[in-house]
């Protein structure tokens, strides 16, 4: 049987697969040209990430198809349910990535905190005085220690952040519209293991206390943060989105930054992917990543042994 990883897989996904005797294509086909490729190959098993979508047409004009694989969380790139009510498997990857995550977000507040994003490309080429004039427009850096963080979103990722967040030296605060509370586990590199557990509260009462927030919620219809919700946090805020582009209103964000509400913000996602606004690529307040929170070794192995694991069980 055939499996088309059309936005790639890892080695330990393919070789898995292989021992298992499927034959495995990294190929990536054009999406208008998907159709015929799936149909000439008689592909049994179509792989994506989130580059790849997987709409109805797809869906019925494939009959070779038997399962849809996700590399990664978000499915909104894939109609989940058509292709069940097709009969399709449709498997997905919610857990192996939410730590990758949690470091590119913290990645981003470390570096916004101390100016990095912009200090990296402002440093001098020669000239002490050039040095001495930056050294100066950077001084007023941040710690993140002992601040709050606002995590919107307590899922996976939402409590993988707030780990981090509590390794960090800070408070965490959390909002979760089907979620009371979790219990949480830190693990520590000697073995010990320390549980907790975090109360969420309303989504105001996040934002007014948070010196930085971060949203891990699914694409949806409205947005998460809009006008009404910049209004509502600390002057000053820094904020990440490393969720869906769409869930932050790029337009209200630009309009917090300059008004000076927020001071600066991380955007690993946009509404308009892959072509972000131009006046966000352009903005000194963002530090911008392309949609790579889960682009780690460790996470893309994960997901590839899994989803391995998976079709070998359904198929196999
Ligand atoms: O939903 C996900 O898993 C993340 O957004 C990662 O998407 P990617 O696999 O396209 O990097």
């Amino acid at each position: 049987m055939k499996v088309l990883a059309n936005d790639g897989i890892s080695n330990s996904g393919i070789e898995a697969l292989e021992a298992a005797g499927f034959e495995v294509l990294t190929t990536t086909v054009a999406q208008e040209q998907l159709e015929n490729y799936i149909n000439k190959h008689n592909i049994t098993v179509l792989i994506v990430r989130s580059a790849t979508t997987v709409r109805k047409n797809l869906i019925d004009n494939c009959p070779s198809l038997k399962i849809i694989g996700r590399g990664g969380v978000g499915m909104d790139n894939i109609d989940v349910d058509y292709a069940r009510s097709k009969g399709l498997h449709v498997i997905n990857t919610p857990a192996a990535s939410s730590h990758s995550v949690a470091e590119l977000v913290f990645g981003h507040f470390y570096g916004l905190a101390r100016f990095l994003h912009n200090s990296n490309r402002d440093m001098p080429l020669e000239g002490d005085a050039n040095f001495k004039a930056l050294k100066k427009s950077y001084a007023k850096g941040t710690e993140l220690k002992g601040k709050t963080l606002g995590v919107l979103g307590f899922g996976r990722i939402g409590q993988a952040t707030a780990k981090v967040a509590i390794g960090a030296g800070m408070k965490v605060v959390a909002f979760d519209p089907f979620l009371e509370k979790a219990n949480l586990q830190l693990d520590f590199f000697d073995g010990q293991k320390v549980d907790f557990e975090i109360k969420t509260i309303s989504k105001e009462e996040v934002l007014k206390q948070s010196d930085f927030v971060t949203l891990h919620v699914p694409a949806q219809d409205s947005y998460v943060i809009g006008e009404k919700e910049f209004s509502q946090m600390k002057d000053g805020v820094i904020i990440a989105n490393a969720a869906r582009g769409g869930v932050v209103d790029e337009v209200a964000l630009l309009n917090a930054i300059k008004s000076g509400k927020v001071s600066r913000a991380a955007l690993d996602v946009f509404e308009k992917e892959p072509q972000p606004e131009i006046q966000l690529l352009m903005n000194p307040a963002l530090s911008l990543t392309p949609h790579t929170g889960a682009a780690t070794n460790e996470a893309q192995d994960r997901i590839g042994l899994e989803l391995a694991e998976q079709i070998i069980s359904i198929l196999g």
